[in-house]
């Protein structure tokens, strides 16, 4: 249950970085009641709030779900901290850089299928905060419904600490190793992997490779919970087990730390005299935590036709429609079809939900690879009742392949997908990496009825 106190210094050099990184230890479970101490005795026993905490911490609560919600849907952590988080100077407001969010209202929703290439190099020096770009998003930050799409490229470590009081943050890394520094321990994520940062949660990105790229998903919705099974029964897709979260690990560092905090939608700054990374034991159910999406337990048809891809929703946060997600992050990973007579790639279908797609690595069962087509760290949005589909050369091939069993085991795609149409921000309805003639991959579908 304990791991040694961590200063920055021992961290700061990226070899030794890599090293910690490959050594963490971690704590197993989704939503369970977590608990670590960085330093024996720390932590409390038999009650949160003793009149001195142990070791001369101070004792503070981090709700991420009101008192109130029920206890199935509760979340919240105690944290024994160096300095209570109530000592710090005002915040001022600081540029928004490339983040925006919701209500996105600058750009007029678009109908059309839209399909992006990776973002370009960003300067020498990006962190990650920095290197945030906002694609668009729905609902409103301010009333916690809705989420964003973010897209990230840096080339540098965070030197500044970020926490997110609008929302929780879903990061899918496609390049580049991170190290996490969080308030409650360090947590190691390369692609292939996602973490996720609850809402409020502060932390410093460390890039462990010259540069990182990927997604993220700004939920302001309800909490990312795993999906119910219901027939599939007690195990499949996201096993509990599975989610890893970080151990207690404190930074005591004096002098000047920037700390910015977003804000409905503006990021405000202020410089602590101290880190704000000084909790040396928690407890607790709102807690960060990363998965590893190889692990993910792929159910399909072992009979014929072509599943929803609902099969394969890792996480959901449910709105207040049973059954409707406000977001769903969804995971096309390897996996065998063996459909008999059955187009087995993606169907063509219009979706009353909003699909916002990535790609981690390889290539897309329904879409052709390569250069100008869906490629790793590019994304395609597919709004609110836009027709799509296998395109054009997926459709020929697929229809007339020989249907012996098959593994696609030749990328990992992914899926944000929303109840809301997404609204796009004028820097990802204009961008250069835009493609101009996405609706060519639909084009030469000719008819071939016979009455
Ligand atoms: O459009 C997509 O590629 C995503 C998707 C995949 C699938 O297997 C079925 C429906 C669907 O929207
Ligand atoms: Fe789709």
């Amino acid at each position: 249950m304990s791991d040694g106190g961590t200063s920055r210094a021992s961290e700061v050099e990226r070899g030794s970085a890599r090293k910690t990184a490959a050594g963490l230890t971690y704590l197993t479970g989704f939503g369970n009641e977590h608990a670590s101490e960085a330093v024996p005795g720390a932590l409390p026993e038999g009650r949160n709030s003793p009149q001195r905490a142990p070791l001369g911490l101070y004792a503070e609560q981090l709700s991420g779900a009101a008192f109130t919600e029920p206890r199935a849907h509760n979340r919240r952590s105690w944290l024994y901290r160096i300095r209570p988080s109530a000592a710090h100077p005002a915040f001022t407001r600081t540029d928004n850089g490339t983040i925006r969010t919701a209500p996105f209202t600058e750009s007029v929703p678009d109908p059309n299928r839209l399909r992006w290439n990776p973002l370009p190099e960003p300067p020498v020096g990006t962190d990650f905060l920095a290197g945030l770009w906002t694609l668009g998003g729905n609902g409103d930050a301010t009333q916690r419904t809705g989420m964003a799409v973010h897209l990230y490229h840096a080339n540098a470590s965070m030197e500044r600490v970020f926490s997110d009081a609008d929302g929780e943050l879903l990061i899918v890394p496609e390049r580049g190793e991170l190290l996490l520094h969080t308030e409650f321990g360090r947590l190691h994520v390369e692609p292939a992997q996602v973490a996720l940062i609850p809402r409020g949660v502060r932390l410093r990105v460390e890039l462990l490779d010259e540069s990182a790229r990927g997604y993220v998903c700004e939920n302001y919705g309800a909490p990312f919970r795993l999906p119910d099974l219901g027939p599939i029964g007690a195990n499949g897709l996201a096993n509990a087990r599975d989610f890893r979260a970080p151990v207690a690990a404190y930074e005591e560092v004096a002098g000047p730390v920037e700390v910015v905090n977003k804000f409905c939608g503006n990021l405000w700054t202020a410089v602590y005299d101290h880190s704000p990374l000084d909790v040396v034991a928690w407890h607790g159910s709102h807690v960060p935590y990363v998965y590893d999406l190889r692990r993910f337990n792929v159910l399909g048809s072992i009979s014929y036709d072509h599943p929803d891809p609902s099969i394969f929703t890792v996480l959901t946060s449910p709105s207040d429609t049973p059954g409707l997600a406000g977001v769903d992050f969804v995971v096309f990973a390897p996996r065998w079809l063996v459909g008999e007579d059955t187009f087995r790639p993606p169907y063509f279908h219009r979706n009353v939900m909003s699909e916002y797609m990535g790609l981690v690595e390889g290539a897309y069962d329904a879409k052709t690879a390569g250069e100008g087509g869906f490629v790793p760290g590019g994304g395609s949005l597919h709004n609110m009742m836009s027709a799509h589909g296998p395109d054009r050369e997926t459709f020929d091939r697929a229809s007339a392949a020989e249907l012996k069993p098959q593994k696609i085991d030749d990328g990992l795609a992914f899926m944000f997908e929303t109840r809301w149409p997404v609204a796009l921000t004028p820097q990802a309805a204009g961008a250069d990496h835009l493609q101009p003639r996405y609706d060519d991959v639909w084009r030469g579908l000719e008819p071939h009825f016979r009455a």
